[in-house]
């Protein structure tokens, strides 16, 4: 292939978009994760799955820039993450990359009405006019099944689910490639949580968004994984398609952990 065929594919699907190398953090003597490793490809879902402690959290505010890894690399669309300004740094994390708290409060402003959540983040990527910016927000609450009527309601006076979806439209209205999501159907009521998986699995797949999603709820992945790594001790012990991880799992941990004998 020349030089000016491989203009045409530029850095499309040739690498991955995430990529994860030797990344370990330490607590002291403790390990939080441990020579992690794997890539995360343009559209692709990636499940986090382990016992409490077993480092899925660290793993994953290590990727999303929340703490900095003692050792490792973290490639994104090719650019080493870990040596970026903190300018670059901001444009990342402001429109590029999105991250779902577990608890809707740690990623909306509370004081701030449903509709500015959402204006907010987009005016971060530097969007200014105001009915433009509305339009957008109504429209994003729609999509996340928030009634038009409710714009101007704080996140206060809303329901946890609906909370949560808030948040979602927060993270999403930037048009993110890559989506950090910790738990985010945890804490919610059962029929609550099956709603929000379903709004969840449209989305990502509307949107093809590549997502590293963390989780001890196995059911979770089974609908929103494409793959999954399994994390002990701060260690990947087993990884692969997540229907294959799940019906035929490998690793004497994964079985425990399938079959409900861990406690997760
Ligand atoms: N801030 C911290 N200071 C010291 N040790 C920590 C800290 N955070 C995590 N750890 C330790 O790191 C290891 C991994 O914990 P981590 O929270 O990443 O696991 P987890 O799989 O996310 O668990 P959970 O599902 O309960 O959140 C554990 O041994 C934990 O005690």
């Amino acid at each position: 292939m020349g030089a000016g065929e491989l203009g045409i594919f530029g850095k499309m699907k040739l690498q991955p978009l995430l990529s994860v190398q030797g990344l370990t953090k330490r607590y002291g003597a403790r390990i939080g994760c441990a020579d992690v490793s794997f890539d995360l490809w343009p559209g692709e879902v990636l499940g986090i799955v382990g016992e409490s402690g077993s480092g899925k959290s660290t793993l994953l505010s290590c990727l999303a820039g929340h703490q900095r890894p003692d050792l490792g690399r973290i490639l994104y669309d090719g650019d080493d993450v870990l040596a970026l300004s903190e300018a670059a740094w901001r444009r990342l994390l402001r429109g590029d990359w999105a991250y779902v708290h577990q608890n809707p409060r740690d990623g909306l402003r509370m004081g701030v009405s449903a509709g500015g959540n959402v204006g907010e983040r987009l005016m971060g990527t530097g969007a200014r006019h105001y009915g433009a910016i509305r339009a957008t927000a109504t429209d994003w609450l729609g999509r996340v099944e928030i009634a038009a009527d409710r714009i101007d309601d704080r996140p206060s006076a809303f329901s946890g689910g609906m909370q949560q979806r808030l948040q979602i439209a927060r993270n999403l209205v930037t048009g993110p490639r890559l989506v950090f999501m910790d738990e985010p159907t945890g804490g919610l009521d059962v029929s609550v949580q099956a709603r929000l998986l379903d709004l969840l699995r449209g989305l990502v797949r509307d949107l093809g968004l590549s997502v590293v999603i963390v989780t001890h709820d196995l059911a979770v992945v089974r609908l929103l994984a494409d793959r999954l790594m399994v994390m002990k001790s701060g260690r990947v012990v087993e990884t692969g398609l997540t229907d294959q991880v799940l019906d035929d799992p490998q690793h004497g941990y994964t079985q425990l952990l399938v079959s409900s004998v861990l406690q997760v």
